[in-house]
This record gives structure tokens, C-alpha cells and sequence, in this order.
């Protein structure tokens, strides 16, 4: 059985360690030879890197070498999967996102609206030239891209690179709550098949099949979720996590048709939405004093003691949504498994009253040959329109970020449901160029 190379990007990131840890579970299914973690912060890849050293010596001695690095003409030499995670700019930035955003009441989010922009407008120069790295030492590596505004991201990787297609953008916000649905249910997820269209963070599931006997069980989820239910795994223990859950709820009684990501509250209720925030203390700041600092504490102490085995850190069987859908995926290309999973694509008349270049987020089949998107047709007007519109403003926005240009940027900005209004959208812009000189182009 070949033994694989990876190398995950944004190697430093608070997914890595349950990744690493992810593919310790699945040896057997995934096998690895070499595990390369590369990141742009020197400390964070060092920590995550002698962390990973110790966990695959005791959890994962076959494989045969590990690299951490800084050095990416070291990192993409003959790899087979590349894993890119990276947050241009890292939380901190996320923080002045959401801020700003709010300062000018609009929704401070980390991929919806002005928030959105301006980490777009941060990850699309460094994933452009992650890619070009990558393609220099790895011509046939797949690329599994989540790292975000992945509908962005997606948009202009499709521009730069337009014959890639060994490049997939995916996110786990649906996988989430298909395991939120399969719970429900008293199911297991892989039992269930679904059905869904949109753009990333931005769709909606129009079924949600049970792959045994073919029945849509979207109506038995409609009338549970009509009231708000109890969603509790690790990874959404937060309060935010809670309330973004049940506010499904809300939005399934106004709209019932289809069950919505949970991302559509941002764009369906933004007013709600920025009145339930704190200014002065937002998903950043909760992420940065929460779950950040308690992994880079674990690291420090596995680091300080040398081990992992017989400590409260030995690894469980239970990885997080996360790093189980990027293995999932990695695994379905590898063996040629026709799984189906929801990937941002391109529409080539998927869903038929679109335009054929969109970026949209379907059902798609995967094997060994790529990714093929199962045929949606027509879509209703409510939707069409919301897609549209939205679609416009992640256009402009890598219009913007390519081209250097401040109309497109403001005119994004003016597109996105969050904002709206011409005289914000200057001062939002303004006041985000000045936070963003270090990783933004010059705009004209
Ligand atoms: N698509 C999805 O559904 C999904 C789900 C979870 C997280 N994410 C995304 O994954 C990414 C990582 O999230 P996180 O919370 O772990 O962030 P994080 O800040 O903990 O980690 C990101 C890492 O990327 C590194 N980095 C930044 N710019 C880089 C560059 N140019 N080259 C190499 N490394 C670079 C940082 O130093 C940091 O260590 C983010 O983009 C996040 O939005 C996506
Ligand atoms: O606020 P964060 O950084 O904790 O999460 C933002 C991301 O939320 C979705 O993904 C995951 C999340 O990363 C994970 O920690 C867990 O909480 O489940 C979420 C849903 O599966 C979203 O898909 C990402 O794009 C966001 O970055
Ligand atoms: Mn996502």
C-alpha cells in the first residue's frame, strides 16, 4: 500500500495538533511515510513540530520523517497532499476585522461581510503564492484549500490558476451540521446523504437523503429543528457556537423551505446580529483567550514533559469535525472512493439559471480522477437572487485584491447585504486599508 507524503500549511495552526492526531487514528486507512508542517511564524511551527515529533514517536513510529519548517522551498519538495490552513494576518487581524466592522455597525464576522473582505483581501496574495510554490516542487500534489474566506479564496485561485485541478477549496461548516442532523436522527452522518446549493457560508440543504432506503428525511429535521434543540460536541462548546445553533431555528420558521447554514444569520438578520455582539470583546478575542491559548498550553507542557503517553493528553478516538473531513477527503482521492462531499466549484451549468463561471458549493463525487458536481438544475428566485448578489460582491472583492483597485473594493463592500449603505462603506474601507498597509496591495 503506498505510503504518503503530506504537508499541512499554516502548520502552527490550533487544528493541526487533532490533525496530526486525526491521521494517528487512521494509519490504517491513510498510511504515511513523511509529515511536513510549514508555517511563516517560526515559534508556532516549533511548538506544533516538537510536539508532532513526540506524538508520532510514540503513536506513529512508522513514519519516517518529520519536518517543520519555515522554509517553504524546503516544505513542497515531492509531496502528495498539501493541507493549506493558514490566517493571513492570524487573530489578531481577525479581531481588528470584526471591530472595525462593528465600530460602523455592520456585522464583525470573521468571512461575512466587511470582516469577510478584509480577510479576503489578507489571504488571497498568500495563497496565490503558496499555490505557485507548491506547483513549483509538487506539480501533481492535490490541494485541499480551507483555509478562509474560502468563497474568496476560491473565486481567485479558479482565476490564477484555471486548469488546476488538482486544487479543491472546501469548508467543514456543512459536515457540522450534517453531524448536528445524524444526531437528530439517532444516525450516524455517512448514513446520510445530502442535497444541497449556495456559495461557501451562504446555502442552503434542499435534502437530506438516507442512503439505505433513498427516503428524504428534510422534513423530519424540519419539524425538530423548528424549535431551537440542544447542540453540544467539543467543538462547539462555546456560548457563540450555542446560540449560532439555535438561531437555525428562527430561520427554518421564517424561511421553510430548505434548512439553511448556519452562516445565512449574518445575511438574513444582520441588524440582530450586530446588536447580539460586543464591540469590545468579539469571536476573536473569545477564540484567542479560549481554545488558542489551551492548545498552545497543552503543546508547552507535552514539550516540557517529553511525552503524551499516560498524561491527560494521550490522544482519543474522538478528533474534531475538522481534521475528520479533510482525512475523509484526502482518503476518498487517494483510493478512488466516489464519496460525496460539498466543495466550492465551478458552476459549469450545475445549477442551470446560474452563470456558468460562479463559484458555488454543491454535492460533488470524489475519486481518483478529482471531483465531479452532481447536477442541481433550476433554482427559485429568492435564492437566485440572494446568490447573485452575493456572488457580485465576492467577484468585486477579488477584483479588488487582483487589481488593486479601490472602486471595486468599495463597490464590494456596497453589494454585501451587511453593508449596504455608500457613506460606510467609504469609512469602513478607509479605516480597513489603514489596519490592513502590511498585507493588503496598494488600492487606486
Ligand atoms: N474552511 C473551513 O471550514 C475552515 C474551518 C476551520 C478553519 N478554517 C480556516 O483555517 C485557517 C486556520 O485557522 P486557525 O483558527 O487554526 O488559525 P491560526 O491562526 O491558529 O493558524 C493559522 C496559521 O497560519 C499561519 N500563517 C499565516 N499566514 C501564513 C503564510 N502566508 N504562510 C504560512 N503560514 C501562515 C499562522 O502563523 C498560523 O500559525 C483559517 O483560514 C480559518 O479560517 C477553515
Ligand atoms: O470562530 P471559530 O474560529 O472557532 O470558527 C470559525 C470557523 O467555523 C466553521 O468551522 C468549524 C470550526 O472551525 C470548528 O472549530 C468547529 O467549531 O466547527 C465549526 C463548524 O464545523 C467554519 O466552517 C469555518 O470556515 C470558520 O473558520
Ligand atoms: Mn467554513
Amino acid at each position: 500500500m503506498k505510503r504518503f507524503t503530506i504537508c499541512i500549511i499554516g502548520g502552527g495552526s490550533r487544528y493541526t495538533a487533532d490533525m496530526l492526531a486525526m491521521l494517528t487514528n487512521h494509519k490504517e486507512e491513510f498510511p504515511l511515510k513523511k509529515v511536513v508542517l510549514y508555517d511563516n511564524e517560526e515559534m508556532r511551527q516549533e511548538k506544533v513540530g516538537k510536539y508532532a515529533e513526540i506524538l508520532f514517536k510514540e503513536y506513529y513510529p512508522e513514519i519516517e520523517e518529520i519536518v517543520y519548517t519555515t522554509n517553504s522551498d524546503e516544505a513542497f519538495i515531492d509531496i502528495d497532499f498539501a493541507l493549506m490552513q493558514i490566517r493571513a494576518g492570524r487573530l489578531k487581524m481577525r479581531e481588528q476585522d470584526e471591530k472595525i466592522s462593528l465600530k460602523y455597525g455592520c456585522v464583525g464576522q470573521e468571512t461575512c461581510g466587511a470582516g469577510g473582505f478584509a480577510y479576503g483581501m489578507r489571504s488571497v496574495p498568500a495563497i496565490i503564492e503558496i499555490v505557485k510554490q507548491i506547483r513549483k516542487y509538487s506539480p501533481n500534489a492535490w490541494i485541499l484549500n480551507y483555509s478562509n474566506p474560502a468563497a474568496i479564496v476560491a473565486e481567485a485561485t479558479k482565476r490564477v490558476f484555471p486548469n488546476d485541478h488538482k486544487l479543491i477549496n472546501i469548508c467543514d461548516m456543512p459536515i457540522a451540521i450534517m453531524d448536528m442532523y445524524a444526531d437528530a436522527l439517532n444516525k450516524n452522518r455517512k448514513d446520510l446523504e445530502p442535497r444541497y446549493f449556495g456559495l461557501n457560508h451562504f446555502g442552503w440543504f434542499t435534502n437530506i437523503l438516507d442512503k439505505k432506503t433513498g427516503e428524504d428525511l428534510l422534513p423530519l429535521l424540519r419539524e425538530k429543528f423548528l424549535n431551537p434543540t440542544d447542540h453540544k460536541d467539543e467543538q462547539h462548546f462555546d456560548a457563540s457556537w450555542q446560540v449560532t445553533f439555535n438561531f437555525m431555528s428562527q430561520i427554518i420558521n421564517d424561511y421553510p423551505e430548505y434548512l439553511p447554514n448556519t452562516y445565512l444569520q449574518y445575511y438574513l438578520y444582520p441588524d440582530k446580529m450586530v446588536k447580539k455582539s460586543n464591540p469590545n470583546y468579539t469571536r476573536a478575542n473569545e477564540v484567542m483567550d479560549g481554545s488558542e491559548k489551551k492548545i498552545y498550553q497543552m503543546l508547552d507542557e507535552v514539550i516540557s514533559i517529553g511525552k503524551i503517553k499516560g498524561t491527560k493528553y494521550e490522544i482519543s478516538s474522538a478528533n474534531g469535525v475538522h481534521a475528520c473531513y479533510i482525512v475523509e477527503l484526502a482518503t476518498a482521492l487517494a483510493y478512488n472512493k466516489n464519496d460525496i462531499f460539498l466543495i466550492i466549484t465551478k458552476n459549469n451549468g450545475t445549477i442551470s439559471n446560474l452563470d456558468s463561471n460562479m463559484m458555488i458549493e454543491v454535492p460533488c463525487r470524489v475519486g481518483a480522477n478529482g471531483i465531479e458536481a452532481l447536477s442541481i438544475g433550476e433554482i427559485p428566485t429568492f435564492y437566485k437572487g440572494l446568490l447573485e448578489n452575493q456572488y457580485a460582491y465576492e467577484k468585486l472583492t477579488v477584483d479588488a485584491v487582483l487589481n488593486g483597485s479601490y472602486q471595486s473594493a468599495l463597490q464590494a463592500l456596497v453589494l454585501n447585504r451587511t453593508v449596504i449603505n455608500t457613506n460606510i462603506a467609504k469609512q469602513l474601507l478607509n479605516e480597513l486599508i489603514e489596519a490592513n498597509k502590511e498585507y493588503w496591495p496598494t488600492l487606486k
